[in-house]
C-alpha cells in the first residue's frame, strides 16, 4: 500500500525583516512513503527556507494543504503559538528527519551516544537493522566512540544523517548533506537514500546542488525559480 507521507498545496514562507522580506512559494508538492525528490535552485533562492517551512522550524505564512502522513497541519497556523508549537515539536521529534547543513551534533556526546539520543527520544532500544546497514555503508563503524570535534567535516555530515534517521522517521529532510563529501561519497550516500527510501517506506527530501547526480540516481527534481526580486517559486521540473 502506497501512503502519501506529505501533502502541500500552496505554501508561502516569508524570511527577513518588512519591506525586505524574501518570499518563497511552493506550489504543489506531493510525496508518497519511499519516494525521494530533490530541492535544487540557484544560491540563496530559498531551499533551506522551504526545508526548514516543511520541517515545521519555521512558520509559513500561509498554506492551503498541509498534511504529514495522516496528521492534516492545514488549520494549525489559526491554532494559538503555544498549541502549535506542542503539536510540531512532537510531530519533528517522531516524524521528522532534519539533518541540518550545519550537522548540529551536540559536542558533548560522541558519535554513538549522538545517534542513540534521537532513538531513545522516541522510545527505541536496541539493535535496528536500518541502522547497522546505514553505518556500515557510510563507513562509520570505526568512528562511534569518537568526539565530534575529534571528525572530520565530512565524517560529521555522514554522522549527522545518521542521527537524522536514527529514530525512523517517516520523512527525512536533508540540507544539503553531500556538500563536504568527495564524489564517491556523495553518491553512495544520495543511492543510500534512494535506497533506503523504497526499503524502509520512507519519503526523502533532499536540497542539494548536485544537479547531475540528481539526475544519474533518477530523482525528482522541484526547482526553484527566481521570478521577481526577493520571491521563489518552487515546482517540479519534468
Ligand atoms: N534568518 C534570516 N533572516 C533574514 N533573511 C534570511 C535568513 N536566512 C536566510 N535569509 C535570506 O533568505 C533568502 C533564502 O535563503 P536560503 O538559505 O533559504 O537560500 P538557499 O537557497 O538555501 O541558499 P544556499 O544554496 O546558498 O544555501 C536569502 O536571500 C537569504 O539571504
Amino acid at each position: 500500500m502506497i501512503d502519501s507521507v506529505l501533502d502541500i498545496v500552496d505554501m508561502r514562507v516569508s524570511r527577513g525583516r518588512e519591506g525586505d522580506a524574501y518570499e518563497v512559494i511552493l506550489g504543489a508538492l506531493k510525496l508518497d512513503s519511499g519516494e525521494v525528490a530533490a530541492i535544487v535552485g540557484p544560491s540563496g533562492c530559498g531551499k533551506s527556507t522551504l526545508l526548514e517551512a516543511i520541517g515545521l522550524l519555521l512558520e509559513p505564512k500561509s498554506v492551503s494543504r498541509h498534511c504529514l502522513g495522516a496528521f492534516d497541519l492545514t488549520h494549525d497556523l489559526q491554532c494559538s503559538a503555544d498549541t502549535r508549537e506542542k503539536r510540531w515539536a512532537r510531530l519533528r521529534q517522531h516524524k521528522l528527519g532534519f539533518v541540518p547543513q550545519s550537522g548540529g551534533l551536540l559536542p558533548f556526546l560522541n558519535v554513538k551516544q549522538n545517534i542513540e539520543l534521537s532513538r531513545s527520544l522516541v522510545g527505541l532500544k536496541g539493535k535496528d537493522d536500518l541502522l547497522e546497514h546505514v553505518i556500515d555503508r557510510l563507513r562509520l563503524g570505526k568512528l562511534l566512540e569518537r568526539m565530534p570535534s575529534e571528525l572530520s567535516i565530512g565524517e560529521r555530515q555522514r554522522v549527522s544523517f545518521v542521527r537524522g534517521i536514527a529514530h525512523r522517521p517517516s520523512l527525512i529532510l536533508a540540507d544539503e548533506p553531500t556538500a563536504a563529501l568527495d564524489p564517491i561519497l556523495a553518491r553512495e550516500l544520495f543511492s543510500l537514500i534512494v535506497e533506503i527510501a523504497r526499503e524502509f517506506r520512507i519519503g526523502a527530501l533532499i536540497v542539494t546542488h548536485e544537479w547531475s547526480l540528481v539526475s544519474d540516481v533518477g530523482i525528482r527534481k522541484i526547482v526553484g525559480t527566481v521570478s521577481a526580486q526577493r520571491r521563489t517559486i518552487f515546482d517540479e521540473c519534468n
